[in-house]
């Protein structure tokens, strides 16, 4: 019943921005890209799109998306990793995807998503939503874990302008976690050479504010919906694990 609620409201919403609502197969032709509008001090999306792909009467199926939610150091990656031996899915983390464009050499926004991680605020959904669309066309592949997005009401809001109506979406798999021990897992990685500029102390208070005030509403808002399967992510990595391989099994994977 939701379901067909929710999709009624995105596509509208998609509608409303002009979306096309193509498939994203490997076929798919539309590249994204985005740069910064000094004049209006925002992101832009432009789209080019190669001639067109006569592909007759096959229909394409829609790759089928897994959202991975839960707080800093609750075990994502972790278990993604494990999916993706067991289940052949695609692991693409936003976080990830945003540390690399970082380094990406000219990239336009390598100053501004250093600053945003290491203050624990989420980047610009423009942003992030370009480089996972743009993952998932590379990837030529047609099941995706899409780790540690949507972050917040923008993520949200974003996902369903540019992605909803071009995807399968499964569930939201939220691996629920004490802070405490997030905090104690970030910073064991930090110790271990993680090399990343956020797993320290001042970063982390500010990464679980944002996952408190941000991201918690929008589990929330799944959870309402019927469509989060839930973990409880403080028990060793391979119990988790044991849970999570029953809810994919249980989803058909
Ligand atoms: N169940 C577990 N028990 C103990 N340690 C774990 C467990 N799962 C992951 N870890 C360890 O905790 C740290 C954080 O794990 P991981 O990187 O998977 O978390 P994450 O949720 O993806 O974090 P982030 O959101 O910060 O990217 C890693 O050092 C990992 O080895
Ligand atoms: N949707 C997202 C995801 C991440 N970020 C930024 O990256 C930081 C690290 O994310 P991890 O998932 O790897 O922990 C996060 O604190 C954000 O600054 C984002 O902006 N949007």
């Amino acid at each position: 019943m939701w379901r067909a609620l929710a999709r009624t409201t995105l596509r509208a919403v998609a509608n409303d921005c002009g979306s096309p609502g193509v498939g994203l197969a490997p076929s798919a032709l539309t590249q994204h890209q985005l740069r910064h509008s000094k004049a209006s001090n925002r992101f832009i999306t432009t789209t080019s799109t190669a001639p067109p792909h006569n592909i007759g009467i096959m229909s394409v199926e829609k790759p089928k998306i897994v959202f991975v939610l839960g707080g800093p150091g609750a075990g994502k990656g972790t278990q993604c990793s494990r999916i993706v031996d067991r289940f052949q899915f695609t692991h693409l983390s936003a976080g990830d995807l945003l540390r690399e464009e970082r380094s990406r050499e000219g990239s336009e926004f390598g100053n501004l998503i250093e600053d945003y991680i290491r203050n624990g605020k989420i980047v610009p959904v423009e942003v992030t939503c370009s480089l996972l669309e743009n993952a998932m066309k590379a990837s030529g592949k047609s099941r995706f874990l899409i780790d540690g997005f949507p972050r917040n009401q923008d993520n949200l809001d974003g996902w369903n302008r540019q992605m909803s109506e071009k995807v399968d979406f499964q569930f939201v798999l939220f691996f629920d976690c004490g802070e405490d021990v997030c905090v104690k897992r970030c910073l064991g990685r930090g110790q271990s050479g993680s090399g990343r500029t956020d797993d320290n102390l001042d970063s982390l208070k500010k990464r679980i504010s944002t996952y408190n005030n941000d991201s918690l509403p929008i589990i929330k808002f799944f959870e309402g919906a019927g469509q989060v399967k839930r973990i409880d992510a403080s028990p060793d990595a391979e119990e988790v694990f044991g849970e999570v391989e029953k809810i994919f099994v249980a989803s058909g994977f």
